[in-house]
């Protein structure tokens, strides 16, 4: 039963997104003009009836029209070609408004003594239209409104003067004009709180970007930080261990860097920590992740790669770091590390493959320094 008025629904509005509150809202409109149309026919029934039914008739039935046709161009998604070839918003909110206060003016100059009611519809359609416009488009709504409705009652009293005093039909058009102002004002007030909340919501979104940014970057170096490089082994192992495919890690030490620091100072140090991280990026597989796992030590991650073939990937960026001395902070500086190069074998084997990889770290800085071994 539920998914039977699931389907319904469906089959009324279209699948849910944007588009099928754009549907709703002209099933609304569809509803509305359909409302109308009733009204003017039920008070063009029976004999010394309110309203004139040959009169009323032609706008009620171009109502019934408009309302379908509305409806039509949403539901099918022409109305987004029509948008792009007219250059306004999906909605096309403008363009409709424009039709609905045609359609009202019409009905204002068919309904006799009636008329003074339909000046609410008038309203009512400007105000709904507000919503979706900005403030140019607003303001150029109701003053088309005024317009089109002043055209209407100078023609009406000129037709026949007897029944459409100008005087009244000037009373008539004030007080649209004082309710049209109000409106218009109150929904600019109402757009720029819109746009308030949308700047807030997009600041927002910036801010837990940036959050984000510093909970996973060292700021330093910017490459990931040991966090991020935790959740990275946590989902990686995993991975490789579904995939059948070997997965290497290589702890990476940057060789008498306290005298770097001694030496030149902490700012130098600092500069050759960030200049270490790119001249070994540059060389990286995309694949390879490189970390800084703390002080002057780095974590490389080499998914797909076995430890024959990871010792081999450290051994290039060792090369690649000799090619590249670090100029900018000493003339002919060579900076060298050292690294413990293993196989991860899975999730539960992270922490003992980076103590295994800390173990052969140690063993390359007790051998020389500036050189690999196998964890
Ligand atoms: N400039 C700078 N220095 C750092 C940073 N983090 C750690 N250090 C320094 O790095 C140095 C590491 O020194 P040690 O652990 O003795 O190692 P080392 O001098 O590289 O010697 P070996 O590793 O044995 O080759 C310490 O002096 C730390 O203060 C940093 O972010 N910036």
């Amino acid at each position: 039963m539920n998914s039977l008025s699931n389907r319904a629904v469906e089959q009324l509005l279209g699948a849910p997104g944007p588009q099928r509150w754009r549907i709703t809202q002209s099933l609304i409109g569809l509803t509305g003009y359909l409302a109308l149309a009733l009204l003017l026919w039920l008070g063009s029934a029976g004999e010394g009836a309110l309203l004139d039914r040959a009169r009323v008739q032609p706008p009620a039935l171009a109502m019934l029209l408009a309302g379908l046709s509305g409806y039509a161009l949403m539901r099918s998604g022409r109305n987004r070609a029509l948008a792009a070839v007219w250059g306004c918003e999906p909605s096309l909110t403008l363009p409709q408004s424009l039709i609905g206060l045609m359609l009202v003016t019409w009905v204002y100059a068919v309904t006799g003594a009636a008329r003074g009611a339909v000046l609410a519809l008038l309203v009512v359609v400007v105000m709904f239209s507000m919503f979706a416009l900005g403030r140019r488009q607003a303001v150029l709504l109701a003053a088309v409104a005024l317009l089109l409705l002043a055209a209407v009652m100078h023609a009406m009293t000129l037709a026949d003067p007897f029944r459409y005093r100008a005087d009244v039909e000037a009373v008539h058009l004030a007080l649209t004009a004082l309710v049209l102002t109000g409106v218009t004002l109150l929904s600019m007030r109402l757009a720029r709180l819109r746009q308030r909340l949308r700047d807030q919501r997009t600041a927002l979104a910036r801010a837990l970007e940036q959050l984000s940014e510093i909970a996973t970057r060292d700021d330093l170096t910017g490459l990931p930080n040991r966090r991020a490089m935790g959740e990275l082994l946590l989902t990686e192992t995993a991975r490789h261990a579904r995939l059948k495919a070997p997965l290497s890690l290589a702890l990476l030490d940057i060789d008498h860097f306290k005298q770097i620091n001694d030496r030149l100072g902490h700012a130098a140090g600092d500069e050759v920590l960030r200049g270490f991280a790119r001249r070994l990026e540059a060389e990286l597989r995309g694949a390879d992740v490189l970390a800084r796992w703390g002080g002057e030590e780095f974590l490389l991650l080499l998914p797909g790669t076995d430890a024959a073939q990871a010792l081999q990937a450290v051994e290039r960026l060792r090369e690649g770091l000799r090619l590249q001395p670090f100029d900018g902070i000493e003339p002919g500086m060579q900076v060298s590390f050292s690294a413990g190069v293993g196989l991860c074998l899975g999730q539960g084997d992270i922490d003992s493959a980076i103590e295994r990889a800390d173990r052969a770290l140690y063993r390359a800085k007790a051998a020389g320094r500036d050189r690999s071994e196998p964890a």
